[in-house]
């Protein structure tokens, strides 16, 4: 499996995001923003999280009209894989590759702690790795992690399986407890929580790591 991390200025879960491709197996390319195309060949598009841009304007808006994104959202929009996580979320929503929005969080705080995530969709190729209703635990560092879509999006997110992630315990008051979300080919996925985080024994935990391995494991049988 070839990964693309994507790294723009401000980005700082870039090397997290690549080492846990590495680990389950993937070679990894580092694509800059300023980029214009994707590597050859490349499989998944990881969009890391950070504060891309400094979070000027809104987070994820400047990237989502960077010159790589255009690439993204053509690699998307061709049924290749995407993976987004936290500002990588808020820049696929930005792109309007995801739908939705991620607003200020509820309590108006940066919250940075360790969440517990249910499983609520094991048909993906980032959740078949785990049993649908598993809680898992997965950090969470975000001000603006508050999912919010209209009532006919979320009815139409939970009525065909996309919401792949929701939390134990809101954190952050996202519209029916949402952690993540597929798209309608179920190719892409954004989620706030940092899977690259919990992924080995040094960070604490590795609840992380069967999305990367799954995800690996069903890309190369694909
Ligand atoms: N960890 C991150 O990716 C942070 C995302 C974004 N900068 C926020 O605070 O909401």
């Amino acid at each position: 499996m070839h990964a693309a991390v994507i790294v723009f200025p401000g980005s700082n879960c870039d090397r997290d995001l690549a080492v846990a491709f590495e680990r389950a197996g993937a070679r990894v390319s580092m694509v800059w923003h300023k980029d214009t195309d994707l590597p050859q060949g490349v499989d998944v598009v990881g969009v890391p999280g950070g504060f891309s841009y400094g979070d000027y304007l809104r987070c994820g808006a400047i990237a989502a009209n960077s010159p790589i994104c255009r690439s993204v959202i053509a690699h998307a929009d061709k049924g290749g894989y995407v993976l987004g996580v936290c500002n990588g979320f808020q820049i696929l929503t930005e792109t309007g590759i995801l739908p939705g929005a991620l607003l200020r969080n509820a309590g108006l705080k940066y919250v940075c702690k360790p969440v517990g995530l249910r499983v609520a969709t094991a048909d993906s190729v980032f959740s078949h790795g785990y049993e649908a209703g598993r809680t898992i635990t997965v950090p969470i560092a975000h001000h603006d992690g508050n999912y919010f879509a209209d009532t006919a999006t979320l009815d139409r997110l939970e009525g065909e399986d996309r919401v792949a992630f929701t939390y134990t315990d809101n954190p952050n008051g996202s519209a029916r407890d949402i952690a993540g979300i597929l798209s309608e080919n179920r190719r892409v996925l954004g989620m706030m929580p940092h899977p690259e985080r919990m992924s080995e024994p040094l960070q604490g935990g590795t609840d992380g790591a069967a999305l990367f391995s799954g995800l690996m494991g069903a890309l190369e049988r694909a």
